[in-house]
């Protein structure tokens, strides 16, 4: 690892295959990863209506500029869900979304560390992904969101270690709200696992960035109007506003530091 904050980098992918995925997983990953491409019949490949996700360990760098930067400036701080360096021991989880019906999917493997009841994931890791999914989600639909509302109901227990499919769908945006449906099944959906709403709302500061529809760069989707608006000013200065934002989270960390250390 290079001990200079700016040089610069790919960040590293979490949801890209690793050797603790299952052959459940990988089978999905693959799965979805083959709707993302299409081949015409004239053998050219062509975009598909999927896009997979990609995922990182600290959110500066989602933002435009944000690797260089996050070594810097975030500090310790790690994404919940991308935080226990093990791999498989967490959350193992992928990303795909679907532009046109504006759905979302979700393959995650339970690691041995979500334990809740014996042998099976804790309530509050199943709403940890749900969150995150429907919260990716909207980011991807709306722009930067906060979770406003997130109401679970959970049906039957999800084993440790087994693959579920988390959906997610958009019933409806409303001003700055996006209004979202979970669900959580069994991988050839025949059980209900878990069945949530939520409610995201675009975050008052606009910081930081959301993908394209390549699920690649920083740019809104296709949201509401008020979306649109925000687009064009996160267009303008989508990571001079992180940097700020991030600078006074630091200097804030820096100033706690040295008061609690007197
Ligand atoms: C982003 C790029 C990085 C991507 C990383 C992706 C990977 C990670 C993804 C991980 C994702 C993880 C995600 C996380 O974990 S986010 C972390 C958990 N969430 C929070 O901490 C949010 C805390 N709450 C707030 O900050 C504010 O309350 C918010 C911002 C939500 C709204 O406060 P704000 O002062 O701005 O606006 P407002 O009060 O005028 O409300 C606006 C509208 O919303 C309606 N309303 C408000 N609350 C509720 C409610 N409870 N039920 C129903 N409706 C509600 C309200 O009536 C109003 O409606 P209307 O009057 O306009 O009709």
């Amino acid at each position: 690892m290079s001990p200079w904050p700016f040089t610069p980098s790919q960040p590293r992918d979490y949801s890209l295959p690793n050797a603790s995925w299952s052959s459940e997983m990988q089978r999905l990953y693959e799965h979805y990863n083959n709707l993302c491409e299409m081949e015409t019949e004239g053998g050219e490949k062509i975009k598909g209506a999927w896009r997979r996700l990609p995922s990182y360990n600290r959110s500066l760098k989602y933002a435009t500029g944000g690797q260089c930067l996050s070594k810097l400036l975030q500090g310790k701080a790690r994404i919940f869900t991308r935080n226990i360096e093990e791999q498989g021991a967490g959350f193992e989880y992928v990303v795909f979304v679907n532009k046109q019906e504006k759905t979302c999917v979700c393959v995650f493997q339970a690691g041995h560390l979500l334990e809740g009841p014996p042998g099976h994931v804790h309530g509050g890791a199943i709403a940890t992904i749900i969150d995150s999914v429907t919260g990716t989600h909207a980011t991807y639909l709306s722009g930067p969101v906060m979770t406003a509302n997130l109401t679970v109901n959970y049906r039957s227990p999800i084993p440790l270690g087994s693959v579920v499919l988390v959906h997610s769908s958009l019933d409806k945006t409303e001003g700055r709200k996006t209004f979202l449906s979970c669900q959580v099944t069994s991988t050839d959906g025949s059980k209900m696992h878990t069945e949530a709403t939520g409610i995201a709302c675009l975050c008052p500061l606009v910081w930081a960035t959301s993908w394209d529809s390549d699920g690649q760069s920083s740019r809104c989707g296709d949201g509401s109007s008020y979306c649109s608006e925000r687009t064009a000013e996160a267009k303008q200065s989508p990571w001079a506003v992180g940097v700020l934002f991030e600078c006074i989270l630091f200097l804030n960390d820096q100033f706690s530091k040295t008061f609690t250390s007197h």
